[in-house]
């Protein structure tokens, strides 16, 4: 795209405590990028951004939002392409509700998000907010595969600075619990498209017991070469699951917990969580069936939304009495926020795997219950194709105690992902089954790819993985090992059918680069002891893995290693040229803003921001032969090392120094490298008198951002706050804004 209207650097507006830090962090960047010609800009893929661009006939001229992502999508395709991507929410129905009612109350017309759609508007609308929910954004944007790792400085960091781990006790009774039969793992079918086969669109067809057939999906195009797979969770096996895990849960004393990734896993998801939700008051559910089919409640939105439902019926409180008595008989539930009585099943979003596991194995095998103490617990992961990684870590765990972050080696990751690469990619083509019987996947030349026999309620799924990303996948794991010498894994079990046709790709490239004697291929759970093994002895390795696992394994060792997945760098280099800069391996830390909001402290780190940036524009000084973008990109990274050398990072107290100061330090060790540096005279001559009076005026500037410390702040709204009042909170400092400008 040559779109001259686009900035050289596009920093994309998203939700929570990342936007709230661009509003500080911004006009810095600004401010230098300005001082050497180079344009940023922002894009907006905010959650309130996304809705209110979906429905313009509502809105007024003034109120109409353009649809960036769609922008984004097209500008990831091409060479120039130079991305700066924080976390962004992606949203479960309940925040996806709560989205809508708070921009309808801010005037904008929209309509409700329809739970049961009947008349035609209302079917439109859902399948506009369908689009809109779960990870909407970066499947489009992730048009490369993912390489992401701690950056040195951070690591060096963590060994002199090391952050607290839970002690882990060989006795603990926290394990993890999966179904092993009858699950998306034990499932699978797979095969690799031949050119006949690709040649014409596929579809997806059901032929119920009574031989009606309905097709599912059709026109499915894919070019020769890409690796389909098809599975299916049975439903009758997952409540059986669920009930023994919670008699297990109750035998063994434990807190009962689920983890999975409603978000990202938007279609199916949400329905596996729905039935954790049903067999754990299933008593009740039994009990009401029809007042709650005449409500029409869904239990996919958790606890929340069906406590809200039932208030609202007449038998209301009689029901809910009920409720109290079967969970007072019930495990205790792990819990999200016991001081208000969260529990994991409150809402599908508020617990997901990739930072949730991290976190109970980083506390030594702890989660919080109830009473606001800290228990074992029971890791309730349902399909058995990763749980075995977080099994594998407890098992190390209890065995050889807590990581040593003080002498640990570091697990980077080379991740498959583009283009809706495996399971991330299958929402399109995952379907609750409507009745027993049988789906077949059908090639464009009449082959039949996959055929299961299904029962009504089972989870059903088709996923793919091109042939293009899948071979600059393996390159770009080879070039990784090559610069760095690590140990290199493959994260790939022959016994799983997905993989043994990853394997057909994967094997002959690594015989033809010479390297099939060095690189290992090791099944997920055997890779997981392997790299712990590695990171115990200080030595460092690279997990070569597809995409769910690159999601999972970005968290799981980076919090373990240094603390948080914040500090990680995480670049997507795009197929076609250019680069999208991640932020980061995290998310958009909703509680951090609930901080901010309560008592104007923002413990949001913007390292990740930092380390993208740096990448950024060294992108930008190779694709646009532009050498003072390198000077500026190196500057950065010399910023960065010093922030966290100095000991500039946010802290989690209030009336500690917070996101807002960081920024100043940061700003200034900036001038400082750019001052510093003679391989532009400008560029040092135009930043040393801004180095010189952020020094001079670091007491006032220090003092003026943290004069509101302790106060309430508000922001005009949580999914669409005002950008003049989060502004006015994240810029308070006039003698630091007059000088950035
Ligand atoms: N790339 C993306 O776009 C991603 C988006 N998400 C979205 O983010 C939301 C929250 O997801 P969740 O699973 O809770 O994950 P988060 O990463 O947002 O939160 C987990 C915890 O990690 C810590 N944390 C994360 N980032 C930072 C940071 N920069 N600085 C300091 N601490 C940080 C915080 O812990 P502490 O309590 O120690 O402060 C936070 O509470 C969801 O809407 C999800 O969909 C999630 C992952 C990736
Ligand atoms: O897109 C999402 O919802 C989450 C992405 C994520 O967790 C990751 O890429 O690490
Ligand atoms: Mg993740």
């Amino acid at each position: 795209m040559s779109d001259k209207t686009l900035p050289d650097i596009i920093y994309t507006k998203t939700d929570e405590a990342p936007q709230l830090a661009s509003a500080s962090l911004l006009p810095i960047l600004q401010k230098f990028l300005g001082e050497a010609d180079i344009t940023i800009g922002t894009k907006d893929i905010s959650l309130a951004g996304r809705i209110l661009s979906q429905f313009p006939e509502n809105l007024t001229e003034e109120q109409r939002v353009n649809d960036d992502l769609a922008l984004l999508g097209d500008v990831v395709k091409t060479p120039d392409a130079n991305v700066i991507k924080l976390p962004n929410v992606s949203a479960s129905v309940p925040q996806l509700v709560a989205a809508v009612k708070e921009l309808q109350a801010q005037g904008f017309d929209i309509p409700d998000y329809p739970e049961a759609p009947q008349t035609d508007a209302e079917k439109e609308a859902r399948k506009r907010y369908d689009a809109i929910k779960g990870s909407a954004v970066n499947p489009v944007l992730r048009e490369g595969n993912s390489d992401r790792r701690a950056p040195s400085s951070v690591k060096a960091y963590a060994k002199a600075n090391p952050h607290r781990m839970g002690e882990w006790k060989s006795d603990s009774k926290t394990k993890v619990s999966t179904m092993g039969a009858n699950d998306f793992f034990s499932n699978e079918t797979s095969t690799t498209l031949t050119a006949e086969q690709a040649s014409g669109s596929l579809k997806i067809e059901h032929t119920a017991e009574d031989g009606s057939v309905t097709v599912l999906k059709d026109g499915i195009s894919m070019p020769e070469g890409t690796i389909v797979d098809a599975t299916f969770m049975s439903a009758k096996a997952l409540k059986d699951f669920f009930h023994a895990q919670i008699a297990d849960t109750q035998a063994d004393g434990t807190l009962f917990s689920l983890h999975m990734k409603a978000t990202m896993m938007k279609v199916s998801d949400p329905i596996i969580f729905g039935h954790a939700v049903v067999a754990y008051l299933q008593p009740v559910f039994d009990k009401y069936a029809d007042d709650f089919a005449a409500a029409g409640i869904n239990p996919n939105g958790g606890f929340g939304t069906l406590f809200a439902a039932i208030a609202e019926m007449e038998n209301g409180a009689e029901i809910q009495a009920e409720i109290d008595a079967v969970l007072a008989e019930r495990p205790p539930l792990y819990m999200v926020n016991s001081d208000r009585g969260i529990t994991n099943l409150h809402v599908p979003s508020d617990v997901i795997i990739d930072a949730s596991m991290p976190a109970v194995i980083r506390a030594g095998g702890k989660g919080w219950g109830p009473d606001g103490q800290e228990d074992d617990t029971n890791c309730v992961i349902p399909d058995s194709s990763y749980a075995p990684v977080y099994a594998a870590s407890v098992d190390f765990c209890k065995a050889n105690g807590a990581l040593d972050p003080t002498t640990a080696g570091t697990v980077q990751n080379v991740g498959l992902m583009a283009q809706k690469a495996e399971e991330y990619g299958s929402h399109p083509t995952t379907f609750e089954i409507p009745a027993n019987g049988t789906v077949r996947v059908i090639a464009g030349n009449g082959d039949v790819l996959h055929e299961h026999s299904v029962e009504a309620g089972d989870i059903w799924r088709m996923a793919s993985s091109r042939k293009a990303p899948i071979e600059n996948w393996i390159q770009l794991a080879l070039d990784r090992m090559a610069t760095t010498g690590y140990e290199t894994i493959f994260w790939l079990d022959r016994n799983r059918a997905h993989d043994a046709e990853l394997l057909k790709y994967v094997e002959p490239a690594l015989e033809a680069a010479g390297v099939a004697d060095k690189v290992k291929i090791m099944a997920p759970k055997e890779a997981t002891t392997r790299s712990f093994e590695v990171i115990y002895a200080g030595d460092n390795t690279i997990a070569v893995t597809g995409n769910v696992l690159r999601d999972y394994l970005t968290d799981l060792f980076p919090i373990l290693e240094v603390g948080t997945s914040a500090k990680m760098l995480s670049v997507v280099g795009l197929m076609n040229g250019g680069g999208l800069f991640e932020t980061g391996a995290g998310g958009s830390a909703p509680k951090h803003v609930e901080q901010l909001v309560g008592e104007n402290h923002l413990r949001w780190d913007s390292l990740g921001e930092f380390c993208a940036l740096g990448e950024s524009l060294r992108a930008l000084a190779s694709a646009k032969a532009n050498p003072s973008a390198k000077v500026l990109g190196d500057a950065v990274d010399a910023a960065t090392e010093k922030v966290l050398a100095e000991g500039r990072s946010p802290q989690r107290k209030v009336g500690q120094p917070d996101n807002r100061h960081s920024h100043y330090w940061f700003a200034r060790y900036w001038a400082e490298a750019l001052a510093a540096q003679d391989e532009d005279a400008t560029l040092a001559e135009k930043f040393a008198p801004l180095a010189q009076a952020l020094a001079d005026n670091e007491a006032a500037i220090l003092a003026e951002l943290s004069a509101g410390n302790g106060q309430t702040v508000d922001l005009g709204g949580y999914y669409n706050p005002s950008e003049e009042k989060a502004a006015a909170a994240m810029r308070p400092s006039a003698t630091l804004n007059g000088l950035i400008g």
